[in-house]
């Protein structure tokens, strides 16, 4: 039992041993299972955590692409964008206050639209918000917000008038409520007339004046032609017409005709450069109008992005751009640019001038040309206007368009200026320029004290007028038109003959002035048909009895230029030109008679740049064989060498000349002739120089001499020279030596031989022999000398003898006396005889003291002494005396 027992106990033990190693197995393998598990789980959950975060970072990848691009787009669209605000709204129209002056668009430039802020798109601040006014349209604004409004408003109008010329935007106000405030910043404008205010009630006036001014500017200035203003600007680079722009801010509700009114303006204001900004009164739907929103800081227009507001202009911008402006329109219209006024190059000289010669001298109200016509109709210009107010400058832009129009086988001019001044001498080749204007054939300068150049003129022009009346008889013609179609190979080209401050010429009752008013009047009379033209300008026609003296004179004159202020150049009820703003003329072709007036801005045409181009242009283009210009200068002195008549002179290869000639000094015509004195073997024969002026005296005698000694050959001919002025001795003795072999010299002591030895030689037989002249300096300065007896007669005596005897036996005198008193003294006493002296030339002597004997008529010519100008008188071939200019010294 004990066994059994003991058995059952092992057995027990050993059944309990087994069941307890296999559940320590199990838990191992459960604890192993666990572990695993866990770490299992360890690593979904790690794996699990590591999904979103991959997933998120291709999405964030993804996304930060698509921005990039975004972005990119944003900005080349912003820059684009910004790059055509740019083009659109150029200088004031969108630059920033800080750094913003006006810049005007030029003149076929468009004006552009004006910026107010910049649109509020993200990533895209710098886009200007652009809206269109100028030639565009018209703005509306509406919200609460009135300052942000008013600094609106500030912007566009300021811009605006940046973008124009001064004066080419004007500006009407009507603010009932505020009275303008919002505006007191433009009133400077006002003082040039460029802003207007409208008053309380003043709408429907203001609308109708627009209305009206829309009326007009279509039917006058677009008329048909264009169909806006812009248009019109774009095809003549010109703008006729200011724009309007009128501001209306509020105010009771309008009228029905106001609202009607209102319309009109909204849908024909653009095209003629009328627009609104309006507040507080709704525009009528049109595609003209631009509609902002405005709310504090912010704005909203129609179809775009909200708009930043740019701040308000700073107020000192405002008032300081518009006194500017105001100065500016206040100082006068700016020139319009010469060139406007000449063909394009490729079309210069190509005009016919046979029926008259038609240019541009300026451009008129409604920007169209003003033409100026000589010929048939009108034949003569007279222009008029003080002194400053641009007669130069008139006759060089009518010169200048002239002269591109027509080549110089059409059209030829002359010009005299009687004023003081050389503007002129740019016409004829100068040291400074070698070009000279192929038309011009002559210009006087410095002539005013010298009217006898302007005598000159006229008769060189009464000469050609005869030469062409004389080929027209000859062709039995009557006008230069047909004269030119039946002689196509003749040079008959219109002539202008200008003279500035011609009442120079005609001034004084003396025979000058008689004999120019008869050129003149019979130059009118017939000119016209023989295309010879005069334009002749003064600062005051007022007081010339010439003219005024000759109604026939002055009718010929029907074509009038009046410049500002001109008295007299129109018809007496005529006072246009009183009121004509500065650079501006009344060109009249009825003779001043009202219904003939147009007003012409004249450019700016003298100034030495403008002119020289277009000189250069014309000079390049001139003919192989043009001729420069005859230049009269009356300050210049002309030399014996350079005179052609001069050059002229030679010996004969046998014998003597019968008659040879003395040069005595330049006479004032258009070829520079010489004054002649012809020593044939004749009484009287002999010259007396007259006067105390020591340079031209001997100058005179220089003259005599040189040339007589060019007529001899060398060892036929004596010169005895006799010097008792130690003032004239180089002169004298530089003569003396270029003589050489055929001169002597005489002093104080030896001229009492010379006279008695001359004198003794003419009793000789035979005694025609060598020609004698004898060449006195000052010989009264040898009175006392000459009054001692030798060999029972005074040097005085013999001094007479020679004078009446000499000149037929070949001897002449040629003497100065420093006065005409003493001269006749010396011939005998103040009743003495003067037929001995044939030919004289007074320098400071008065035309008084040469009356009885040694001048036809009573009282003595009309000579008023000036320097280095001398009176000849040849009795042998002169009615009236002639003005001559000595030849300066040769060295
Ligand atoms: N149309 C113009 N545009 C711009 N400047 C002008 C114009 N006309 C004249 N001027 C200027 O005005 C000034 C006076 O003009 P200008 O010499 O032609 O006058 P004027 O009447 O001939 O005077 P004066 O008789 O004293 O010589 C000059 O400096 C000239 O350049």
């Amino acid at each position: 039992m004990a066994d059994r027992r003991a058995q059952l106990a092992a057995r027990v033990r050993r059944t309990l041993g087994e069941a307890l190693g296999a559940t320590r197995t199990r838990v191992a393998a459960a604890q192993a299972e666990l572990a695993a598990e866990r770490d299992r789980l360890a690593r979904v959950r790690r794996a699990a955590a590591a999904v979103p975060e991959r997933v998120g970072a291709e999405r964030d990848r993804r996304l930060a692409e698509v921005d990039g691009r975004h972005a990119a787009r944003i900005a080349e669209l912003t820059r684009r964008a910004a790059d055509a605000a740019r083009r659109e709204a150029p200088g004031a129209a969108s630059a920033e206050w800080a750094r913003w002056r006006p810049t005007p668009a030029g003149r076929a430039e468009p004006p552009g639209a004006l910026r107010v802020g910049t649109l509020a798109v993200p990533g895209a601040d710098s886009v200007p918000a652009l809206v269109p006014l100028l030639d565009a349209g018209h703005v509306e604004l509406t919200g609460d917000d009135r300052a942000a409004s008013e600094a609106v408003v500030s912007a566009l109008l300021l811009r605006a008038v940046g973008r124009a010329d001064p004066g080419a935007v004007r500006l009407t106000a009507y603010d009932p409520e505020h009275l303008g405030g919002g505006l007191a910043g433009f009133a400077p404008l006002g003082t040039a007339g460029l802003l207007t205010s409208v008053g309380p009630g003043g709408l429907g006036r203001l609308l109708d004046d627009l209305v009206e001014h829309i009326r007009r500017i279509n039917s006058t200035v677009l008329a048909g032609e264009h169909a806006s203003l812009r248009e019109l600007a774009a095809a003549t680079g010109r703008r006729p017409e200011p724009w309007r722009v009128a501001v209306l801010l509020g105010g009771e509700e309008p009228s029905r005709h106001e609202r009607g009114q209102l319309d009109r303006v909204v849908r024909t204001g653009a095209a003629c450069g009328v627009h609104l900004v309006v507040r507080g009164l709704g525009l009528p739907g049109d595609p003209t109008v631009t509609r902002i929103r405005v709310e504090p800081g912010r704005a909203r227009l129609a179809g775009a992005p909200p708009v930043d507001l740019d701040p308000p202009p700073p107020a000192s911008l405002v008032t300081e751009t518009c006194r500017e402006v105001a100065a500016r329109v206040n100082a006068g219209p700016a020139p319009t640019p010469f060139t406007d006024l000449l063909p394009p190059p490729d079309r210069m000289w190509r005009e016919d001038s046979a029926t008259g010669l038609t240019a541009p001298i300026g451009e008129g109200p409604h920007g169209r040309p003003v033409l100026l016509s000589l010929g048939d109709y009108p034949p003569h210009a007279l222009i008029g206007g003080p002194s400053g107010t641009g007669k130069t400058n008139l006759i060089f832009a009518w010169i200048g368009a002239l002269a591109a129009r027509y080549s110089p086988a059409e059209l030829e001019f002359y010009l005299l200026d009687f004023k003081e001044g050389v503007s002129f001498a740019r016409f004829a080749q100068g040291r400074r320029d070698p070009s000279w204007l192929p038309h011009m054939r002559l210009v006087g300068i410095n002539v005013n004290t010298d009217r006898e150049f302007g005598l000159a003129l006229l008769r060189f022009l009464a000469e050609e007028l005869r030469r062409r009346a004389d080929a027209a008889k000859k062709h039995e013609v009557t006008k230069l038109a047909e004269l030119r179609a039946v002689d196509p190979t003749g040079h008959w080209p219109r002539i202008v003959a200008v003279v500035d401050e011609f009442q120079m010429l005609l001034a004084g009752r003396d025979a000058v002035a008689r004999e120019a008013a008869d050129l003149l009047e019979d130059l009118a009379r017939r000119g016209r048909s023989q295309g010879i033209h005069l334009v002749l300008a003064s600062q005051d026609v007022r007081g010339i009895e010439a003219l005024w003296g000759r109604p026939a004179l002055v009718a010929q004159f029907t074509l009038r230029i009046a410049l500002p202020k001109a008295l007299r150049i129109l018809a007496e009820r005529n006072d246009a030109a009183q009121s004509l703003p500065r650079h501006h003329a009344v060109v009249n072709a009825e003779s001043g008679l009202v219904e003939g007036n147009e007003i012409a801005r004249i450019p700016s045409a003298s100034d030495w740049e403008t002119w020289s181009e277009l000189q250069h242009r014309l000079w390049r283009m001139r003919p192989p064989d043009a001729a420069p210009a005859r230049l009269f200068d009356g300050d210049a002195i002309p030399r014996l060498a350079d005179a052609p008549d001069f050059r002229a002179l030679s010996a004969p290869e046998t014998g003597t000349l019968r008659a040879p000639v003395a040069l005595l000094g330049e006479i004032i015509d258009v070829q520079a002739r010489s004054a002649a004195l012809r020593l044939p073997r004749a009484p009287g024969r002999n010259l007396a120089v007259l006067g105390t002026r020591v340079d031209e005296a001997c100058a005179v005698l220089d003259a005599a001499a040189r040339s007589l000694a060019r007529q001899h050959r060398p060892g036929t001919a004596r010169f005895s020279i006799a010097c008792l002025d130690p003032d004239a001795d180089p002169a004298a003795r530089a003569l003396y030596e270029d003589l050489a072999d055929d001169a002597a010299w005489y002093d104080e002591e030896s001229v009492t031989e010379l006279m008695a030895e001359t004198a003794a030689g003419l009793g000789s037989p035979g005694a025609a022999g060598a020609p004698h002249y004898l060449l006195l300096y000052a010989v009264d300065a040898a009175a006392g000398a000459l009054a001692t007896r030798i060999g029972g007669r005074t040097g005085l005596e013999q001094l007479r003898r020679i004078l009446h005897d000499g000149p037929e036996r070949r001897t002449h005198v040629l003497a100065w006396w420093r006065g005409v008193a003493r001269m006749r003294a010396d011939l005998g006493g103040p009743a003495a005889r003067t037929d001995q002296i044939g030919a004289w030339v007074a320098l400071d002597a008065h035309g008084g003291e040469l009356g009885s004997s040694l001048y036809p008529g009573t009282g003595g010519p009309d000579w008023y002494p000036r320097p280095w100008r001398g009176l000849f008188f040849d009795r042998a071939v002169h009615r009236t005396g002639q003005t001559i200019i000595p030849y300066g010294p040769e060295r």
